[in-house]
């Protein structure tokens, strides 16, 4: 059995269990629940706090683990456990921000008070840029409140879409400190049995979030030009018409490429032109 750790809660956990169940694993009902066995996919899931998950795969109690990388960072277990595959979502961006107009530079938060929840990974990352400041005030959250209550001077938090800093009256400032979306981690070195399995499984559903099938018809004299513009992950799929000056070609595209695709296939004579979903993909 592949003992696999899972956010209980908080913002991956949702997105964590669509993408579990798309690539066919069991997964709880009730959010209550602490284990969920799959026995026929040979894996087991331990649903823990994404803070604490990088804890005990770098302990090597759970084989591996999903979580974010900047908590994954903030977790601080040296070298024990490594980043195996980037999931796609969960994405954030971990940076500086004061109210506005206060601070223009990291340099700046030299003998400040800084707040935030990821007290590792920012301590960190002032390491490297040789920045001193005069505290890390640790919160457990709400920590866009700090300034205006008195007890920081900036903070160093997670922004995704900044309303929440914007509704804070303040802005970001300096370089952002780490871009974060949620991983797949493991012991270093490690490679349990099982783990290709479920790393080839993910693959494929995020290959299929990211493609979409793109079927039309073209004329031979046009085949090759509309082949340029699909040309799919290997090479688009060829097949003949009754019609043998036609053939009906199949292909896959990027997602967000579709309209401009399906617009130059339509120029260079391309009709029946049909876009349709991928549900699951192993390439
Ligand atoms: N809008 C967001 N708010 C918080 N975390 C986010 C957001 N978008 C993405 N994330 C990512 O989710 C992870 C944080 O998960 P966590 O479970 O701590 O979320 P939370 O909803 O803030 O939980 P909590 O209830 O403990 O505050 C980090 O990897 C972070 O980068
Ligand atoms: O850029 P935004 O889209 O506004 O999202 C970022 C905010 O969301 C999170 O807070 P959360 O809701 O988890 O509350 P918390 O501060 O109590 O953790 C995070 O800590 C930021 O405050
Ligand atoms: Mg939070």
């Amino acid at each position: 059995m592949l003992r696999i750790a899972v956010p209980n809660k908080g913002a991956l956990s949702e997105a964590a269990r669509d993408m579990l169940q798309e690539a066919g694993y069991l997964q709880r009902r009730d959010t209550k629940e602490l284990v969920m066995m799959d026995p026929d996919n040979q894996v087991e899931f331990f649903y823990l706090r994404p803070r604490d998950i990088a804890v005990y795969v770098g302990q090597g109690t759970l084989d591996i683990g999903l979580t974010g990388r900047d908590l994954f960072q903030d977790a601080q277990v040296g070298g024990s456990a490594e980043e195996i595959m980037a999931l796609g979502f969960g994405r954030s961006t971990f940076r500086f921000a004061a109210p506005i107009g206060r601070f223009s530079s990291q340099a700046e938060l030299a003998g400040k008070r800084i707040a935030t929840s990821y007290d590792g990974l920012l301590e960190d990352y002032l390491a490297t840029q040789s920045v001193k400041p005069e505290m890390i005030v640790h919160l457990d959250g709400a920590v866009e409140s700090s300034v205006n209550l008195g007890v920081a001077d900036a903070i160093a938090d997670v922004v995704e879409t900044g309303s929440t800093l914007k509704a804070a009256g303040m802005e970001t400032f300096g370089e952002p400190i780490m871009q974060s979306e949620a991983i797949i981690i493991g012991q270093t070195g490690r490679r349990p049995e099982g783990l290709d399995v479920l790393l080839r499984r993910l693959q494929g559903v995020l290959v299929a979030r990211r493609y979409v099938m793109i079927d039309y018809d073209v004329s031979r004299a046009n085949l090759d030009r509309a082949s340029a513009v699909t040309p799919g992950l290997e090479s688009p799929t060829i097949s003949p018409l009754q019609d043998e000056n036609w053939v009906a070609v199949r292909s896959m595209v990027k997602k967000g490429d579709t309209n401009n695709v399906m617009d130059e296939l339509y120029d260079l004579g391309a009709r029946a032109i049909l876009v349709s979903a991928i549900h699951a993909i192993r390439i």
